[in-house]
């Protein structure tokens, strides 16, 4: 069975749609890294910190130890600086700011682990390119509060989607699981979709120039 360590309700959303049954348990993990930190080896850190943190959840609960957990991190990179959650509006303000007008990376980390002690832990990158932004749209967007539990301060599944100029990778890695690296890893693992439930994000987005699905860097 497949348990996702993670109260991201997007992460749930994704899974669901893509016909994965699966059971649900917290996984509340510090989210600091050390000073200087690769970003992609910062995420897949995070990711399997969430992974061992649900792991051991799962089992006080009763859960089998052939069970696979699922744990993700979301981060966007500008310029080799990480942004995570904005803590506050004006940070919000200030990073979409900083975003408008280029191109960043969107990095999930993604970790499947067992209770007999297997591990396999990838990071999955989608470039993203934004259009110039006027300072009135940001603060539009910031007031209407889609960017304070998200990576970057945006949400390109809802209204910061046409703030969007193109996409290069997995549009579910951006939003917090590379659902077609995960389906090829879920099957390493012996975990199939029951039913593939139809998309509830209606987004627009995978027609956008050069998607092309997520790749895994080491
Ligand atoms: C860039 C971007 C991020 N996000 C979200 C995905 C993640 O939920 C969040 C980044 O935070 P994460 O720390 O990756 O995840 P989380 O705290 O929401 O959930 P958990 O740790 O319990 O699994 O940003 C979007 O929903 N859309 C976007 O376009």
């Amino acid at each position: 069975m497949l348990v996702l360590a993670s109260s991201s309700p997007r992460r749930a959303t994704l899974l669901r749609e893509g016909g994965y049954p699966f059971a649900v348990v917290k996984a509340s993990v510090t989210e600091e890294l050390p000073e200087g930190i690769l970003p992609a080896t910062g995420v897949r850190q995070l990711a399997i910190r969430k992974a061992e943190a649900g792991l051991t959840h799962w089992l006080e609960l009763g859960g089998d130890s052939q069970d696979v957990v699922l744990g993700a991190d979301t981060m966007v990179v500008l310029d080799a600086q990480i942004l995570g959650k904005p803590a506050t509006l004006v940070e919000a303000e200030t990073m979409l700011t900083r975003l408008s007008g280029r191109t960043h990376v969107v990095l999930t980390g993604v970790a499947l682990i067992s209770g007999s002690g297997r591990l396999k832990a990838d990071v999955v990158e989608t470039v993203v390119q934004f259009r110039q932004l006027g300072s009135d749209e940001i603060q539009a967007y910031v007031a209407g509060g889609e960017p304070m539990d998200k990576a970057g301060a945006y949400g390109i599944q809802g209204e910061a989607g046409k703030f969007v100029a193109s996409i290069q990778g997995s549009l579910t890695n951006v939003i917090g699981l590379p659902m077609e690296y995960l389906s090829e890893q879920l099957k390493a693992w012996g975990i199939e979709q029951t039913n593939i439930a139809s998309r509830e994000v209606d987004d627009g987005l995978s027609t956008f120039e050069g998607f092309t699905g997520g790749t895994p860097t080491p």
